[in-house]
């Protein structure tokens, strides 16, 4: 579903992806660990088109990313291109990105009307089914500010999810959280990965979580990936000795 082939992304000077090959299979639930400024939330952002890559390709569902063929040759991408692209996916943000003037319903309309073209009433159908699925069913016509950050959390997965990707993002989607509201937004990314038939890319640092919900966790260090495998084998017994400094860091990463 999502392949890199030797992807380079540099700021400036700074390598922040290094010739990095990775891949993740259809449905596959699969989660990016490793210290600030390993490159985590590059990869995700480059998913979603919010970033450029500086060499090598990307395919997503068998397209390239970054790229068209034409005539057998691969060109950059056109707008058009990208715009195309980016229905396969949706990104779940750090901090939630609500339009804070427009209500929980039409926060999770908005998309589906103007970039998917479906009629209102579609629309509110839709937002209610994903509402009623992140538990926030009675707060549709409230506005962000109105809800606690873990509601807004959901009421974002809610959005994402209506654009009906197949592949989800979620980049620290609990870091901005209040810890007692930690839970109620993992348990709704628990239910979809258990509940929908998604592909899914998880950056956190909520060791106990990526040990439940992943089918696979990828170490990165310094834009590459240092070890991957089971969650049971990268948490229990990691085999890099820069991945057992990474979890000497976390409290208990095996419970
Ligand atoms: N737009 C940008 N301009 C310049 N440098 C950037 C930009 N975005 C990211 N970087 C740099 O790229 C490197 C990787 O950033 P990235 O956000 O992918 O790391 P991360 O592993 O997700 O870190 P964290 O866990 O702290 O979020 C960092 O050194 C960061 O400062």
């Amino acid at each position: 579903m999502i392949q890199f082939d030797k992807v380079v992304k540099r700021f400036g000077d700074v390598t922040v992806l290094d010739s990095l090959d990775f891949n993740v299979q259809k449905g596959e639930k699969v989660t990016i660990i490793g210290p600030s400024g390993s490159g985590k939330s590059t990869v995700l952002r480059i998913l979603m088109t919010l970033e450029t890559i500086n060499e090598g390709v990307i395919h997503v569902a068998g397209r390239p990313l970054w790229h068209e063929l034409r005539n057998d040759q691969l060109i950059p991408a056109s707008e058009d291109h990208l715009r195309q692209m980016r229905k396969e996916m949706g990104m779940v943000f750090q901090q939630f990105n609500l339009f804070p003037h427009m209500t929980v319903r039409r926060n999770i309309t908005e998309a589906p009307v103007h970039v998917l073209g479906l009629s209102k009433d579609k629309a509110n159908q839709r937002a209610e089914e994903y509402l009623e699925l992140v538990g926030l069913s009675d707060q549709a016509d409230k506005f962000p500010s109105q809800l606690s950050g873990g509601q807004q959390q959901r009421v974002a997965i809610a959005r994402a999810l209506a654009m009906k990707p197949n592949i989800m993002l979620f980049d620290e989607p609990t870091s901005a959280l209040d810890p007692e509201l930690v839970g109620e937004v993992l348990n709704v990314i628990q239910r979809l990965s258990e509940e929908q038939d998604l592909t899914m890319l998880l950056v956190t640092h909520e060791m106990q979580f990526a040990k439940q919900i992943s089918d696979r966790v990828c170490f990165f260090d310094k834009g590459r990936i240092v070890e991957e495998g089971p969650p049971e084998q990268v948490f229990s017994s990691p085999r890099e000795e820069r991945t057992q400094e990474f979890l000497k860091g976390f409290i208990n990463p095996e419970c």
